[in-house]
């Protein structure tokens, strides 16, 4: 549809539409078209949490992947019901396209605290010819007074979603499924080390695979916040893009296998920054001496993070076969992230940056494809990462690797 042209009609076609108790001020309206709904909203000069009603066209992306894993979720739960609370539904967009875009998806509650936000999602919701639930609570009133309602709960706030984590643990369904959105990077990160002690128990670092450690860092983080209501998490699909983050796992009840589940997934992961030697550990305390075994520098700890698997291979094969059945403006872009996140989905953790190995090393770097292949041909794993499309996932040692690189340096 060529929004643009048709845009001033509609424009007065909502208007003339539009309630004066909405929009008391006469504010000019927006009104966008993404999947296949279209949405009005208070138009704002900037995307930031004090626009009027929340809408951020950079999370297209966002919310077009939420479509294809919660289509292959109600595939796999193949039940009668299938209920989704949008937490922090701010314009509607993500319930209302939930809903309009997701077959079997059944009740789709939106909730806000912001009042006028619910009244543009009533608003839009008609509009879309849909039937939702709408509630305007604190997120976690809302959850505390639903428990078992929802099949999904999709965590979609400013900043961190940590403060909200133990009430979805609690009312989420046995056998659910958790969407959860982080942009704290800066604090996943480790750009400042305060905020992650403070907001997830964990120690972090700055690193070139420090957006790997920050999504392990929530994930750890999630899983213990459910093992208290003897709950567990199978991760489902994970990503790191742009500004923020992003989790889909399920949820199982259980406490031995709970238990089974945090000793084998919570660990530690230690960094020498003078030689890039770097280790993993699993436990709640780390084992690792506090000194490189490689060259004796004082190593980073970050943790407790998870150490496990960020993503499942047949969840992920399911997603890319389901493309062809929706309409996503960013299709491209996820059949990009989906096929590279089956290439790492089994690869170990941590991954190199061979610019940074080559600068280390005091060389110029040699072309990453090279260096995949010479691993490989070593016999060990070698895979590129959507965290880095400069990045290497290998089980091949640092000196190990180092020798590849500089054998392919055109310094040599
Ligand atoms: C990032 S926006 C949500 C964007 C939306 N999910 C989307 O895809 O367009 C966060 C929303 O959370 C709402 N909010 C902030 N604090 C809240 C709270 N404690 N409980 C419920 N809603 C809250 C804000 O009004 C805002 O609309
Ligand atoms: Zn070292």
């Amino acid at each position: 549809m060529d929004l643009n042209s048709n845009q001033e009609n509609h424009n007065s076609h909502i208007d003339s539409k539009i309630d004066s108790n909405i929009n008391q001020n006469n504010e000019e309206i927006e009104l966008i078209e993404e999947g296949l709904v279209k949405i009005a909203f208070p138009k704002f000069d900037k995307v930031s949490s004090k626009s009027p009603v929340f809408y951020n066209p950079k999370m297209e992306f966002n919310r077009d992947i939420s479509v294809l894993v919660l289509q292959v979720f109600q595939k796999h739960l193949n039940q009668e019901s299938f209920n989704i609370a949008d937490l922090f539904s701010g314009s509607g967009i993500r319930g209302i396209r939930y809903k309009k875009e997701i077959n079997g998806a059944k009740d789709i509650f939106l909730n806000d605290i912001n009042p006028l936000a619910i009244e543009w999602a009533k608003f839009n919701t008609l509009e879309n010819n849909v039937d939702l639930e709408f509630s305007q609570k604190d997120a976690n009133i809302f959850l505390r007074e639903n428990r078992g309602l929802f099949d999904v709960i999709d965590i979609d706030p400013f900043g961190t979603p940590s403060f909200f984590l133990d009430s979805a643990a609690y009312a989420i369904k046995k056998n659910g499924i958790l969407c959860v959105t982080a942009t704290d990077t800066s604090a996943l990160c480790g750009t400042y080390k305060e905020p992650s002690i403070r907001k997830y128990n964990a120690l972090s670092y700055k690193s070139e695979y420090c957006h790997e450690n920050g999504i392990r860092i929530l994930a750890g983080f999630c899983a213990l916040t459910l093992a208290k209501y003897k709950k567990y998490i199978e991760i489902k699909f994970s990503h790191s893009s742009e500004h923020y983050m992003r989790l889909y796992f399920l949820v199982k009840k259980a406490s031995k296998a709970t238990d089974d589940s945090l000793k084998k997934n919570i660990g530690h992961i230690s960094h020498c920054p003078q030689c890039l030697y770097r280790v993993t550990s699993v436990g709640l305390t780390s084992p690792v001496e506090e000194l490189c075994p490689i060259c004796g520098e004082k190593m980073k700890m970050a943790g407790p993070l998870w150490i496990g698997k960020l993503g499942e291979r047949e969840f992920i094969e399911d997603m890319i076969s389901e493309i062809d059945n929706k309409s996503l403006n960013t299709e491209k872009q996820i059949l990009k992230l989906l096929n590279i996140s089956l290439d790492e989905v089994d690869a170990p953790t941590t991954f190199y940056d061979i610019h940074k190995i080559s600068k280390n090393l005091k060389i110029s770097a040699p072309k990453q494809d090279k260096v995949i292949e010479a691993i490989k041909d070593k016999g060990y794993i070698s895979v590129g990462t959507h965290f880095n499309l400069l990045g290497i996932k290998t089980d091949i040692d640092i000196n190990g690797l180092k020798e590849i690189v500089k054998n392919l340096s055109i310094d040599k």
